[in-house]
């Protein structure tokens, strides 16, 4: 297997649906999940580069592990819950830190999970996208609340983001281009997201490789070492 040219990771509280948005991505459905155990990552092809997409635990008790999984990443996707505002919270008080060892150019996206469960989400009938086959007839009339987090709350935290990683929001893309509110139930957003990342990497990827010193030697202009008696090299 070819080592993957970039890496994204998603981070985020328990339960906010990260397992649930990376498998109807990569899966086209949305399947009952197990809280996750340390993580677990997906290859996808990109064009012609392979990205490793890794899931991460949201439980405090692997809390430890997300630095190491946020090594070297070129994009992160924080997550929470649009119905938890403590789930926003998490993420800048528990998760952000984790991702100092990212690469020093890191992205950050702000997802907002689970919209289908708010008013906002049936008016827009998001429902109606792609209905899982999961879906029982108690989803579909379940009572809807309005929205405990709003999208400026998330175009705030990113801000904030940009001012802890001391970057110019010159030289990032834009938080309104980054701030996105999905639905792993309905797969609301979820392509846009994802590829909206892809296709902000590959740059990246095209940099690093411009950057990366060349191990091509030049033997042309190279002249054999003259022979010892002993048959050593002089
Ligand atoms: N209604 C609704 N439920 C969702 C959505 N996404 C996830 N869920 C449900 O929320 C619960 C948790 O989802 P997971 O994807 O396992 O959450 P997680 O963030 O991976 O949790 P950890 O692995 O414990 O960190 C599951 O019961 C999912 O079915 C969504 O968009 N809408
Ligand atoms: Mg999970």
């Amino acid at each position: 297997m070819r080592k993957p040219d970039s890496k994204i990771v998603l981070l985020g509280d328990m339960n906010v649906g990260k397992t649930s948005l990376l498998q109807r991505y990569m899966e086209r459905r949305f399947p009952d999940t197990v809280s996750t155990v340390g993580g677990a990552f997906y290859l996808k092809q990109w064009r012609s580069y392979n990205i490793s997409i890794w899931d991460t635990a949201g439980r405090e008790q692997f809390h430890g592990l997300g630095s190491m999984y946020c090594r070297g990443a070129a994009a992160i996707i924080l997550t929470y819950d649009v119905n938890h505002r403590q789930s926003l919270v998490e993420l800048e008080d528990r998760f952000l830190g984790l991702t100092d060892t990212a690469s020093k150019d890191c992205l950050f996206a702000i997802v907002g999970n689970k919209v289908d469960l708010t008013e906002e989400g049936a008016l827009a009938g998001q429902e109606k996208e792609e209905c899982s086959p999961n879906m029982d007839a108690g989803d579909r009339v379940s009572p809807r609340a309005p929205k405990q987090v709003q999208l400026e709350d998330a175009v705030a935290l990113y801000k904030k983001i940009l001012k802890y990683k001391m970057l110019d929001e010159q030289d990032v893309p834009a938080a309104e281009q980054m701030c996105f509110e999905t639905s792993a139930k309905t797969g609301y957003n979820v392509d846009l997201l994802f590829e909206t990342l892809f296709d902000l990497v590959v740059p990246m990827i095209l940099q690093q490789r411009a950057e990366r010193p060349s191990h091509t030697v030049d033997i042309s202009s190279h002249k054999p070492p003259k022979r010892t008696r002993s048959g050593c090299c002089a």
